[in-house]
């Protein structure tokens, strides 16, 4: 029997978008709920949850791999590296010092060679197919959204034209993520993903269940409980786009915690995220959509890569010194 939690699913408090309602209607609920809260749940977005579960299936396998096999496919842990790779429980500290209990990989290329494939026959083909899904449901995201500011449909597809076909140009990413249960009642120094927000214009994020993740709603200082919708897709804004629209769209803080419930926190949580970003050259100028703005990072306007890479070197900056 699960545990009964006050969620904001449970009071009604979340903006629900049914993407099978035309894009004009998707343009204008998503307007109201970037800008009022950040984020929102997708239903009728076409990927199948089946081909979710499956990815999830994949990456359990993975994870029960020897250690020195898993290592063979680590991400790098040097400054500047690319994203792309296994990161292992305890590699990444959103604040620096609380230990993150999870696994996740981060999927930016998809040929067989950078991939398990090996280990995990079938992975290479059922990832790109997947990622095929998320990058389609990606850009028809972006059409509603550049209508949601009065930009012509194609303003932002426009700029993101390397989605996971190339990460060379564009820092977009699949993650794989696993949270392990956690036993036992001292749980208080962890943190199954510290609070950030993401650095791209937005994320699309399936879970298999209620695990800990939690919002800081725009203007509030208050983490709530956001709840599990089964099916439904999170998605919330990400800095990029928060500074694209001069903080029309709010860039979302979230994390994810160890649940104080005992058959959520002996349960373990699988989740994938989806992190929509520009072209590396694309140029993130709000002025460009009407935003007159003195918000741009160090004044001037920047390109995608280097807006991220200068929010990284800010989330990350104990893995810099
Ligand atoms: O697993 C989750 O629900 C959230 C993960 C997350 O926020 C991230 O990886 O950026
Ligand atoms: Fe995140």
């Amino acid at each position: 029997m699960e545990s009964e939690i006050e969620t904001l699913l449970s009071q009604n408090a979340v903006p629900i978008i049914n993407l099978g309602k035309g894009i004009e209607d998707v343009a204008k609920n998503l307007r109201k709920a970037l800008s009022e809260k950040g984020y929102a749940l997708l239903i009728n977005h076409g990927i199948s949850n089946e081909k979710i579960q499956t990815a999830w299936k994949y990456f359990d396998d993975f994870v029960e791999l020897p250690d020195e096999v898993k290592l063979a496919y680590e991400r790098s842990k040097a400054p500047d590296a690319e994203n792309h790779g296994y990161v292992s429980p305890g590699m990444e500290r959103f604040d620096g010092r609380t230990p993150e209990l999870r696994h996740a990989y981060n999927i930016c290329k998809l040929q067989d060679k950078f991939l398990p494939e090996q280990q995990l026959p079938g992975f290479t083909s059922h990832i790109n197919a997947l990622v095929g899904d998320f990058n389609e449901l990606g850009r028809f995201i972006l059409r509603a959204l550049a209508i949601s500011v009065g930009a012509p449909p194609s303003f932002f597809t426009d700029k993101h034209s390397y989605m996971l076909s190339d990460d060379r140009f564009s820092l977009t990413t699949l993650r794989l993520l696993y949270y392990p249960p956690v036993e036992g009642e001292d749980h208080g120094s962890c943190i199954r993903c510290g609070a950030h927000a993401d650095y791209c214009t937005f994320t699309l994020l399936a879970q298999d269940s209620e695990g800990g993740l939690e919002v800081k709603l725009r203007g509030s200082e208050r983490w709530e409980r956001v709840g599990h919708l089964p099916g439904a897709l999170f998605i919330n804004c990400g800095e990029t786009m928060a500074i694209w629209t001069d903080q029309l769209y709010h860039a979302l803080q979230h994390r994810v915690v160890v649940p104080d419930q005992v058959d959520t926190r002996l349960r373990g949580r699988h989740s994938i995220a989806y992190f929509c970003h520009p072209d590396n050259s694309a140029l993130i100028d709000p002025k460009e959509l009407d935003f007159t703005t003195n918000q741009s990072i160090n004044g001037g306007t920047h390109n995608a890569y280097d807006i991220a890479m200068a929010l990284a070197k800010g989330a990350y900056a104990h893995n810099y010194s």
